[in-house]
């Protein structure tokens, strides 16, 4: 199982909103698309759910052209935030629907997620709230089992003790179930655990794609007097920089060797880790 990008790109009548982008992913793994708004999440989620085809380059999955490929089809589940408002049948007689056509869906694990989600009622899917169709969404994408699973924020309006229980099911059942899992988010911090992987876009560019560890591991902050942080951070990648006084603050993006670290420690610097979140602002933000 894989999905691959070769130099693909995307238009919208003139407008290119994704440029030339090259990319693997071919692991059983849990990836996390980020991206600012109007990044290109979407568009690229679209296309590897074979929602539409590249104006150029090439989008694979498993070495195949998704579009109009049935074979394809049953491998990908990409689930969005639909629009329920036709909807006039409950969660639990669509599921069973789902169940006719969709391959490795697993109907016994989606009435249990059913239960544990609330959503057992006799209730129309367009007559739920928001939080509940979104959750009604979670259910379809986990219990359909794909070996290629997308969730493109269906969970921004399930409240958090939900978005908790979707989280602790999605590991639990990627652990029984290995599959590529694309989770595009803007709940960075509060989803980053999640994270094997992470794919930064950027302007419908990839500006990174790397494991999660490697990444963190790469930020730190810097703190100390204006001075020292200064000589320190001289030739390094600084990606923000704060002052108060005479202390200032860095962040950094790039490995310390052992003696880089040691020279912080003689000029009486602090060195710290940065989370996700802090880097993606700091990744993507506009230069002034
Ligand atoms: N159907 C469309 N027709 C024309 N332009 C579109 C269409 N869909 C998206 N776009 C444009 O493509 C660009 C990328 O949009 P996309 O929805 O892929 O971004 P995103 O990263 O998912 O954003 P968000 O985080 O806001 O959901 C934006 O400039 C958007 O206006």
């Amino acid at each position: 199982m894989n999905v691959k990008a070769i130099n693909l790109h995307l238009n919208y009548g003139r407008d290119e909103v994704l440029h030339d982008m090259n990319f693997e992913i071919n692991e059983p793994k849990i990836y996390g698309l980020l991206g600012r708004n109007g990044a290109g999440k979407t568009s690229l989620l679209s296309l590897i759910g074979s929602f539409r085809e590249p104006t150029s380059g090439k989008l694979l999955v498993n070495d195949e052209v998704p579009f109009e490929n049935e074979n394809v089809m049953q491998e990908v589940t990409l689930m969005y935030n639909k629009d329920f408002a036709g909807e006039s049948y409950p969660p639990s007689s669509i599921v069973k629907d789902i169940n006719r056509y969709r391959l490795n869906f697993d109907l016994e694990y989606a009435q249990q997620l059913l239960k544990k989600f609330k959503l057992e009622g006799n209730k129309a899917v367009s007559k739920l709230s928001k939080g509940k169709q979104s959750a009604f969404n979670v259910v379809v994408g986990l219990a359909s089992r794909s070996p290629i699973t997308i969730f493109d924020e269906v969970y921004l309006g399930m409240d958090a003790p939900a978005r908790d229980l979707f989280y602790k099911e999605l590991l639990k059942d990627q652990e029984l179930h290995p599959r590529i899992i694309i989770l595009s988010t803007h709940l960075v911090s509060e989803m980053d655990y999640l994270f094997d992987e992470v794919i930064i876009i950027n302007e419908g560019k990839i500006l990174l794609h790397e494991s999660y560890d490697d990444l963190v591991s790469r930020g730190l902050t810097v703190i100390g007097s204006k001075q020292s942080v200064d000589d320190f951070a001289k030739g390094k990648e600084v990606l923000n920089e704060e002052q108060l006084g005479d202390t200032k603050s860095v962040t950094l993006y790039g490995e310390l060797s052992e003696a880089e670290r040691l020279s912080a420690s003689e000029l009486g610097l602090d060195i710290g880790p940065v989370s996700l979140h802090d880097l993606f602002i700091q990744l993507t933000k506009e230069v002034e």
